[in-house]
């Protein structure tokens, strides 16, 4: 657990980074746009529209959303959008704001942006930054909702120092537990968002507190952190322990068996975040919504839980399942644990990380789930 000192400290930097918002801090008011518009892409999108109308002191009012346009009943599904005010593919029954408007261009959402929140599953995110090229990103800002991490032959990146080198757009990250269909029905939840000061800050430009301002709402609650590297990979990791939880889950198992499953899982996560990113904080993952909360709620109601508990039940292959259950929606921890075992096989740590290799083991290499239990002990 964190010492007092830690959380003390957690305090201490939630009043720093949440102190200033006001009007007179901020040269002009900031057009928002997001790139994304699946599950949670769009749930950020309606309460960050939410948070444009009503705070027209620091936000220009209308929100542009990216979606990726596809036909939906033989209509577009940006002309859906903006006629119905419903994302009837990815997060239906819930109306979303009027002035919250789809665009099937992407270039022209995010040329137009001051504040680009970008919320894709993290497959797509190169091949989005390469069609975002060309854009002088110089006076924009990003936050990256996507949950997930960039595996490189140096080691792996934070996505969010992914986008800054691809793009040169300074981009912070927001990460919590947060499953979209509850947010979207304004069901209270947590988040954190760290949001570092830009190399080229001037005056008056987007800011931590502004950033605060942005997402927090009545029943959405934002934690401030200076942890990027913590928060980060928080939410990527976590997806690949869900999994776990529902193999042992769809195996039958009881609840100790879940709650041993996320014991180690968070000793992994903190081991891979301080072995890769040196500023890496533990008390991020105990203490804060993009640590242990995003790992419980994952474990309990996550698409990546299902499409675990799916495959212990079925044995169809986990792909088939992903496809079946999720309807064109993303179970992250598929990629993600592939993405870690073959960074650890590269650099021969397997026996370092036993449960997230086992993980990977049973969902592609026909590892019995039986054997999870012996791969894990201590
Ligand atoms: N859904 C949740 O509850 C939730 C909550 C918190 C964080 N997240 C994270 O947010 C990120 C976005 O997840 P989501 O739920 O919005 O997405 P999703 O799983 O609903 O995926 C669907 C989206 O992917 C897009 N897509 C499909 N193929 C694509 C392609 N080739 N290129 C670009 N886009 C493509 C679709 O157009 C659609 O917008 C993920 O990293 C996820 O882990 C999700
Ligand atoms: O449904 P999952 O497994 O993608 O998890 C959703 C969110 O990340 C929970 O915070």
């Amino acid at each position: 657990m964190a010492s007092t000192t830690a959380v003390r400290r957690l305090q201490q930097i939630q009043r720093n980074l949440t102190s200033s918002a006001s009007e007179s801090s901020y040269k002009k008011k900031f057009r928002i746009a997001v790139v994304g518009s699946g599950n949670w892409g769009t749930a950020v999108a309606k309460l960050v529209a939410e948070n444009a109308a009503e705070k027209g002191q620091f936000f220009e009012r209308e929100v542009r959303m990216w979606v990726r346009e596809e036909s939906v009943h033989g209509r577009n599904l940006t002309e859906i959008i903006n006629s119905e005010h419903e994302n009837v593919r990815y997060l239906p029954q819930v109306t979303l704001p009027t002035n919250l408007v789809a665009d099937p261009n992407l270039q022209n959402v995010a040329k137009n942006a001051d504040i680009i929140v970008i919320n894709i599953p993290h497959q797509f995110l190169k091949s989005v930054a390469d069609q975002l090229k060309g854009i002088d990103y110089s006076k924009k800002v990003a936050i990256s909702c996507l949950k997930g991490i960039d595996v490189t032959p140096n080691g792996p990146k934070l996505l969010s120092d992914f986008i800054h080198q691809h793009l040169g757009l300074h981009c912070g990250v927001l990460s919590g537990a947060n499953i979209a269909s509850e947010v979207a029905r304004e069901k209270f939840s947590e988040t954190t968002v760290a949001f570092p000061v830009a190399p080229n800050y001037e005056q008056g430009e987007p800011d931590a507190p502004l950033m605060k301002e942005l997402f927090q709402r009545p029943y959405f609650h934002v934690q401030m952190s200076d942890d990027t590297a913590g928060v980060s990979i928080g939410g990527a990791l976590k997806n690949v322990i869900a999994l776990g939880a529902g193999l042992v889950e769809g195996a039958g198992w009881g609840d100790n068996a879940k709650a041993a499953v996320m014991r180690r899982g968070l000793i992994e996560m903190s081991q891979f975040a301080a072995d890769y990113f040196p500023s890496f904080r533990p008390e991020t993952i105990s203490t804060t919504s993009a640590g242990v909360a995003d790992l419980i709620t994952s474990c309990a109601g996550g698409r990546n839980l299902k499409v675990g508990r799916e495959f212990a039940r079925s044995g169809k292959s986990i792909k088939q399942i992903e496809a079946d259950l999720l309807n064109g929606q993303s179970a992250q921890g598929l990629v993600t644990a592939e993405e870690v075992y073959e960074l650890l096989t590269k650099q021969n740590r397997l026996e370092e990380f036993p449960l997230m290799v086992t993980i990977y083991d049973i969902i592609n290499n026909g590892l019995p789930i039986s054997e999870l239990p012996n791969r894990i002990r201590e």
